[in-house]
């Protein structure tokens, strides 16, 4: 038996152990599971957990596909920094720490001591008409990405994203990634209406028609965001770093898409928070085989949908770590 053989057997017999029947948490015992195998211990400690919020601009939101105006972007940087936004409000409930990453947000560089300056450019170029951005640029958000992903000593991280129409971008990402037709992939992102959702579609098919069948990187730059590229960069860091990876909505699962393509060994490392309303957020998890911990309708990013998730994951370590086996607690197991 190989090493790996051995732990798993190792592990699904501590699991069967616990005073309950057998499968009794369901996912949950999935859940430890991973979390087992990520750490390499079949006593994982899993304290703490910090969200990275990722945020940058996307020249493609000049083709009005978002409901709301770009600025709002740099607005919610500042609010995210002032304790506002829901990610803060969640954060705080849940006991995780927070830091924002300005990841290429349009404008001149923030003067906030708080934020952490990791620019790339002021937005990406608008992808209808050409690349995103260039493979230097894709290359030195992944490797800023890869970084801050390795940063610290948290046994988990959790990632999020703030950028007005990068919605559009995951689509692509999707798109070109899976090869499921844009028809169901493309969402209402922050809340078009009809008319906004049929003259979005049209202006990514038209963006799609521009290159043909691309690699994983080529992608990236071609329809990718700063934020996108970098929280792809830190979900691999993460993963080499053995942290457990929580990810947040279609966005962000857009990321992990790239990051799995680009490096496949990260992906045992990744969970997947939350099912989000986004129309083909759906679709990338199947691709990805994830099983995501909650469906709430979420669709607001930030990260909001991994902090909800974090108790579970918590919950499911200590299940592992606390728990009493049968033979601890002089319970008789099944007859
Ligand atoms: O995380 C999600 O599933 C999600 C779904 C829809 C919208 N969002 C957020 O809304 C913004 C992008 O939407 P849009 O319509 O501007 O493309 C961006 O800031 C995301 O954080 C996030
Ligand atoms: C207000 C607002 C907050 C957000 N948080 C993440 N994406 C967002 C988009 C908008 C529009």
């Amino acid at each position: 038996m190989t090493d790996k053989t051995t732990f798993d057997a190792d592990l699904q017999r501590k699991i069967d152990m616990k005073t309950k029947p057998h499968g009794a948490l369901g996912r949950i015992e999935t859940l430890a599971a991973q979390i087992a195998r990520v750490k390499g211990s079949l006593m994982p400690k899993m304290q703490t957990c910090q969200l990275t919020i990722f945020a940058a601009d996307h020249g493609i939101a000049d083709a009005g596909v978002s409901a709301f105006p770009q600025e709002v972007t740099r607005q919610m940087v500042l609010n995210f920094l002032g304790k506002g936004a829901a990610a803060n409000v969640f954060a705080g409930s849940v006991g995780v720490d927070l830091r924002v990453v300005d990841a290429g947000v349009k404008g001149a560089p923030f003067d906030q001591p708080t934020l952490l300056d990791r620019r790339i450019a002021p937005g990406t170029s608008n992808f209808l008409h050409a690349p995103a951005m260039t493979e230097t640029q894709a290359d030195e958000a992944l490797q800023k990405g890869r970084e801050l992903g390795r940063d610290g000593t948290w046994d988990a991280v959790a990632f999020g994203e703030m950028g007005i129409a990068n919605t559009s971008s995951a689509t692509l990402l999707a798109h070109k990634t899976i090869g499921v037709d844009l028809d169901v992939l493309t969402g209402r992102g922050t809340g078009l209406d009809d008319a906004g959702l049929s003259a979005k579609h049209a202006v990514l098919q038209q963006a799609a028609k521009r290159t043909g069948q691309l690699n994983a990187k080529e992608t990236l730059m071609e329809y990718g965001g700063f934020e996108i590229a970098m929280m792809a960069g830190a979900m691999q860091g993460a993963a080499a770093a053995k942290r457990v990876v929580l990810v947040d909505g279609f966005i962000a699962t857009s990321a992990a898409l790239i990051a799995a393509k680009l490096e496949p060994d990260c992906r045992q490392a990744i969970v997947f928070a939350h099912k989000s309303q986004e129309r083909g957020h759906a679709v990338i998890l199947d691709a990805m085989g994830g099983e995501p911990l909650l469906d709430l309708d979420l669709r607001l990013g930030e990260g909001t949908g991994a902090l909800l998730a974090w108790p579970l994951v918590q919950a499911a370590a200590r299940m592992l770590t606390d728990m009493a086996s049968f033979e601890d607690a002089g319970v008789s197991g099944p007859a």
